[in-house]
């Protein structure tokens, strides 16, 4: 078995699609938080500059959806077929644009501004996606709920991660989506999930 280091900020960000597939797969990982003060020394030393990098027996890997799915064809959370994983990256990157909208609101200061983004995203940009993730789920042909396959994989986590985001700014904003409900209820109902889940801090993004 490789020793996998994480090394990523404090929060869930970009790390957590990677936190949730090693969460998933019951897979043990050392986590290397780094914080502010800290970073930019460390920022020399990183391939690009950014965090994540993932260590696999000291061996570093940059970009965070990369990583993600390096590890979900590890662990089978990839999807069995050549377009299965296509299927299972269409709902990753579509949740990496939601991440992508909704920092902008996040790291925001002028906060008349910041409030005219967090209206656009509850307003338009949530439903938006959720009306595209619907639409995945329903042509996919995943079962049991899930957007791809029979089991759990990369899609269902990145959604999951992307509405946990989304759920703070409007609680109210998988209501009229049943499906999508259901489907992260079935990630919730996994069992390594929701170990991990119980434990994870709050965090705002
Ligand atoms: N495309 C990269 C983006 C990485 C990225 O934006 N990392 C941010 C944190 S989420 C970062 O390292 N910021 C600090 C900096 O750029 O100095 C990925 O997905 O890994």
């Amino acid at each position: 078995m490789p020793s996998y280091k994480l090394i990523y900020f404090g929060v869930r960000g970009r790390g957590e699609l990677i936190r949730l597939a090693f969460a998933a797969s019951g897979q043990t990982f050392e986590e290397d938080t780094i914080t502010f003060a800290d970073w930019p020394e460390l920022k020399q030393k990183m391939p690009t500059g950014q965090l994540p990098v993932l260590e696999i027996d000291g061996k570093q890997l940059s970009q965070s959806l990369a990583i993600a799915r390096y590890l979900g064809r590890e662990f089978g959370l990839a999807g069995k077929t050549n377009m299965d994983q296509c299927l299972v990256d269409q709902v990753i990157d579509t949740a990496g644009d939601c991440l992508t909208e909704y920092v902008k609101s996040h790291f925001e200061s002028d906060e008349t501004k910041k409030a005219e983004l967090r209206k656009t995203l509850v307003e338009t940009t949530i439903p938006k996606f959720a009306k595209i993730f619907t639409t995945f789920l329903e042509n996919s042909g995943g079962k049991n709920g899930f957007f791809v396959g029979s089991e759990l994989t990369l899609a269902d986590l990145a959604c999951h991660e992307a509405f946990t985001d989304f759920l703070q700014l409007n609680a109210d904003a998988l209501k009229d989506y049943p499906q999508l409900a259901a489907n992260r209820q079935k990630v919730e109902e996994n069992e390594n999930v929701k170990r991990y889940l119980a434990k994870r801090k709050e965090s705002p993004i």
